[in-house]
């Protein structure tokens, strides 16, 4: 790499403190961490856009980085979902990096929909890319050490299915280099054999990948706490205390743990650790990661229940708090959530609930033209389902503008008691308590005869002419701020008087007009449903 320098121009110079050499022109910011900043340029002698890691100080050594990011590279490990290198170049803090442009973090994703849980099938794929990253790490013995949501890049947001890679290899070591006692992850995704400073060993790299799982699935962290300390007693409280041999491996144990009279080891209180009584600051009501079972998006949607419970059965693998019983990455590949292989899985018969979301979502996202004419039965939404686009930065808005949010906590139902979807977060106050829905989905209560206009052929007919409102029985009610047709009309609430026929076509009639309106430029066209193929 030449190492002669440019003269930036000054709206680059503004975006980038140190000036990059002659090859590069800078673009755009792409974001900023702790140790770097990243930018988008034009390299102008392969002709691609990449990303340009650029240390902020000298101390932020980024050698360890470079010579990781090469190795990968001689590994081809950018075919294992692991970011790749490109270049690097000699800057006055230290060496630059040059990589592959990705899109957006995996939080900036979730951010988009104020961290609704995302469907199984987007956190299957998600799961599935990063056990081959840290299958391939495992495999030549290096160690993340700060998997977070930020870490995680996605290739492009809107294409299905989503393509991750791990970024940021930072702090990144060879498993020969991890000594015990070493403070490495972010606190709330950090293992208990770094809290407790055990021997450690890549296996940290699976609990925060687990941790990040129970974001995805809940938009919830699982563990929280301003202290190492609470974070451990959160741990605790969720997946019960480590076991005392792994405890008594740990270099810190004593600083949080007493040795009792009955030769076990007990957390201390926080009046024993701080000498003060400290609340328990959980970010969920859970009492076990089996609880999350009981989340589902579709009532009596058998084949999204079986899937939900081999999601949460992955999950229980990765939060193993010995590190010895912790799925190891290839298990994390070959178990059923992953394969999508288990008892009921009514993947041939009956798509799941996610997958029924998703075709037409792909289709609509990735402007496919219909390559042949489809039969229209596979393509009405199930029952009480509406399809709308995916949500990002314009649909959002669009909805937001209607005093409404992607997330669903608008979206629920509180005529039917939040039966739409029960969440565990939401168990003792379902009106004020969060739930939330995965984007693009807007629940409605499950269609009835007497709710449904008109039949099922006419509904898919319409459907299938874009008229989508026939497919539609009502829409739920949506938290305050929100207008609602539905609730105006007391004979579609469940609380209220039924009225005669006449006036329940009206009020229909007064939806649909309210959903073509309000639904029309986010539902996808008969087009784009029109072939998954
Ligand atoms: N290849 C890339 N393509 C696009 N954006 C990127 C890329 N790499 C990094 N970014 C953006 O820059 C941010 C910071 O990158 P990175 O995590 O590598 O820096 P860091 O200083 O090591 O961060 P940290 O604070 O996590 O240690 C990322 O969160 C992401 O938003």
């Amino acid at each position: 790499m030449g190492s002669s320098v440019s003269k930036a121009s000054t709206s680059s110079s503004e975006m980038n403190p140190v000036q990059l050499p002659r090859g590069y022109e800078v673009l755009k910011v792409l974001g900023e961490g702790y140790f770097g900043k990243v930018l988008k340029c034009w390299k102008k002698d392969i002709k691609q856009t990449v990303a340009v890691k650029i240390p902020k100080c000298f101390e932020n050594d980024t050698v360890n980085e470079v010579s990781m990011l090469r190795r990968f590279k001689r590994l081809k490990l950018h075919r294992h979902n692991i970011v790749e290198f490109i270049d690097s170049f000699q800057t006055k803090h230290g060496k630059a990096i040059v990589l592959e442009v990705l899109d957006i973090t995996l939080g900036d994703h979730l951010g988009l929909t104020s961290f609704a849980p995302m469907l199984l099938s987007d956190i299957r794929s998600i799961i599935q890319q990063m056990g081959t990253a840290l299958e391939a790490l495992k495999g030549i013995g290096v160690i993340h050490a700060d998997l977070h949501l930020h870490n995680i890049m996605i290739e492009n947001h809107q294409t299905r299915p989503l393509r991750v890679k791990l970024i940021d290899f930072g702090v990144a070591m060879s498993r020969s280099e991890a000594s015990q006692g070493k403070r490495l992850q972010p606190m709330a995704l950090r293992s208990p054999e770094i809290l407790l400073g055990c021997p450690f060993s890549e296996a940290i790299d699976m609990w925060s990948l687990g941790c990040l799982m129970f974001v995805m699935i809940c938009g919830k962290l699982p563990f929280s706490g301003r202290s190492e300390y609470e974070i451990l007693r959160s741990i605790i409280d969720l997946l019960g205390q480590p076991e005392d041999l792994v405890l008594s491996t740990g270099l810190e144990t004593k600083k949080y743990f007493n040795w009792t009279e009955s030769n076990s080891w007990e957390l201390k209180t926080s009046f024993e650790y701080f000498r003060c009584h400290l609340n328990s600051v959980k970010d969920h009501k859970l009492q076990s990661l089996d609880d999350l079972k009981k989340m589902c998006l579709e009532e009596n949607n058998e084949a999204e229940a079986a899937e939900r419970e081999q999601c949460i059965e992955l999950l229980k693998a990765m939060l193993k708090t010995g590190e010895d019983e912790r799925i190891t990455p290839s298990e994390v590949l070959t178990h059923p959530f992953s394969t999508k292989d288990y008892p009921n899985n009514g993947a041939e018969k009956s798509e799941t609930s996610s997958r029924k979301m998703m075709r037409p979502k792909a289709a609509v996202m990735s402007k496919r033209r219909p390559a042949c004419p489809s039969t229209l039965t596979s393509h009405i939404p199930p029952a009480g389902v509406i399809l709308v686009r995916p949500a990002t930065a314009e649909n959002t808005l669009l909805l937001e503008g209607q005093g409404s949010e992607v997330s669903g906590r608008s979206y629920i139902d509180k005529t039917s008691g939040c039966s739409a979807f029960t969440s565990p977060f939401s168990s003792e106050d379902c009106t004020s308590s969060p739930t939330y829905l995965p984007s693009g989905v807007i629940l409605v209560r499950p269609a009835t005869a007497q709710r449904t206009v008109p039949g099922d052929q006419e509904s898919a007919d319409s459907f299938q002419s874009g008229r989508y409102e026939a497919s539609v029985s009502l829409v739920t009610d949506v938290e305050s701020g929100m207008e609602s047709p539905i609730c105006e009309d007391s004979g579609s609430c469940e609380n209220t008087g039924a009225k005669g026929p006449v006036k329940k076509k009206n009020f229909l009639r007064r939806v649909f007009s309210w959903m073509r309106k309000t639904l029309r430029p986010c539902v996808p066209s008969v087009d784009d449903l029109a072939c998954d193929s």
